[in-house]
């Protein structure tokens, strides 16, 4: 009799060496994926954002240099807006933000070229418009303009996926978060190991007596049961990634389950079968 160790052992080192050299597919990056298990590393070919983005609605501004103070009046640093960026949207009036000058930004809006910092609307004040309601300025208080430094309400490029860096590791199950990531980096599809086909079948007279014609037609038999391991064994390989193909319940007939192992094994990747190894005379 084997440990239960050892015979695990044999089982995986079969299944090993019954890997075939069509172990993958292809699978586009959606939800399906989950529990599927990665043939390779993927690592990121691009970085996640291209380019800096906003983290606040309000406006995107160039930081004056460290030390320099802004020209402050009773209104406060006066900010001309001179374009805008919204998340989506193609940026409107794209020129080179200067010193004192500013740019509507939505949270998620890349920043336009010469900006490096984002004022949030909330502390921003004195807000004007032309005579076509187009704004043309605002002001902010002076200790607002004080803390404005280079990254100040910015997500930096990069900052969440780096080029190289590894998305999701070959071997172990796809959670979640590890599509949201291929995602994210806008990987099309990746290389999976193909789910293995667990076959399950269940030996028995008495399971087979209720199990062949339905519950019905054996449940007058005092000495008939039902199939507990099968569906188990299904929902147990379904639970562990594996494509569950029922194959039924077989009597106690020698041919018969020889028949149905040799069935069996053209169909499945493993054959799980229970029932029949004891030592009685129905048993082999
Ligand atoms: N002036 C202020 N601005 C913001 C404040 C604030 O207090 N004052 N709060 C910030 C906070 S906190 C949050 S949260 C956001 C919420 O703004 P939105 O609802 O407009 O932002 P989202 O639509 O959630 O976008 C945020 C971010 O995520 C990206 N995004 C959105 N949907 C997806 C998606 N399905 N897949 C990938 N990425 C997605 C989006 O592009 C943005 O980058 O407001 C702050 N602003
Ligand atoms: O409301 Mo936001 O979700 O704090 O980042």
């Amino acid at each position: 009799m084997l440990e239960p160790d050892a015979a695990l052992n044999l089982v995986l080192e079969a299944a090993q060496a019954a890997r075939r050299a069509d172990n993958t597919e292809t699978v586009a990056v959606d939800h399906s994926l989950a529990g599927r298990v990665l043939a390779d590393d993927v690592c990121a070919l691009s970085e996640f954002p291209p380019s800096p983005v906003s983290m606040m609605d309000g406006y995107a501004v160039r930081a004056p240099p460290e030390g320099a103070r802004m020209a402050s009046s009773d209104e406060g640093v006066i900010f001309r807006v001179v374009s805008s960026s919204r998340a989506g949207a193609a940026a409107a009036g794209a020129r080179t933000v200067e010193a004192g000058e500013a740019a509507y930004i939505t949270t998620g809006a890349p920043l336009p070229p010469g900006c490096d910092a984002v004022v949030r609307i909330e502390d921003t004040l004195g807000h004007k418009t032309d005579a076509a309601g187009l704004e043309t300025c605002f002001s902010v208080p002076a200790a607002v303009a004080a803390s404005i430094r280079p990254g100040l309400a910015v997500r930096p490029a990069g900052c969440d996926i780096q080029v190289g860096d590894l998305l999701a590791a070959a071997g172990t199950p796809l959670r979640p978060e590890d599509v949201g990531s291929l995602a994210m980096a806008e990987i099309p599809s990746v290389a999976v190991t193909r789910r293995p086909v667990v076959g399950v079948l269940s030996t028995g007279d008495e399971v087979a007596a209720r199990g062949a014609g339905g519950r019905e037609a054996g449940g007058g038999s005092a000495t008939a049961i039902g199939d507990a391991n099968r569906p188990m064994l299904l929902a147990a390989a379904r639970a562990a990634g594996a494509v569950a193909l029922d194959l039924g319940v077989v009597a106690d007939s020698r041919p018969e389950v020889k028949a149905a192992l040799a069935a069996a094994a053209r169909r499945c990747d493993v054959l799980v079968s229970t029932g029949g190894v004891s030592m009685g005379t129905t048993t082999s």
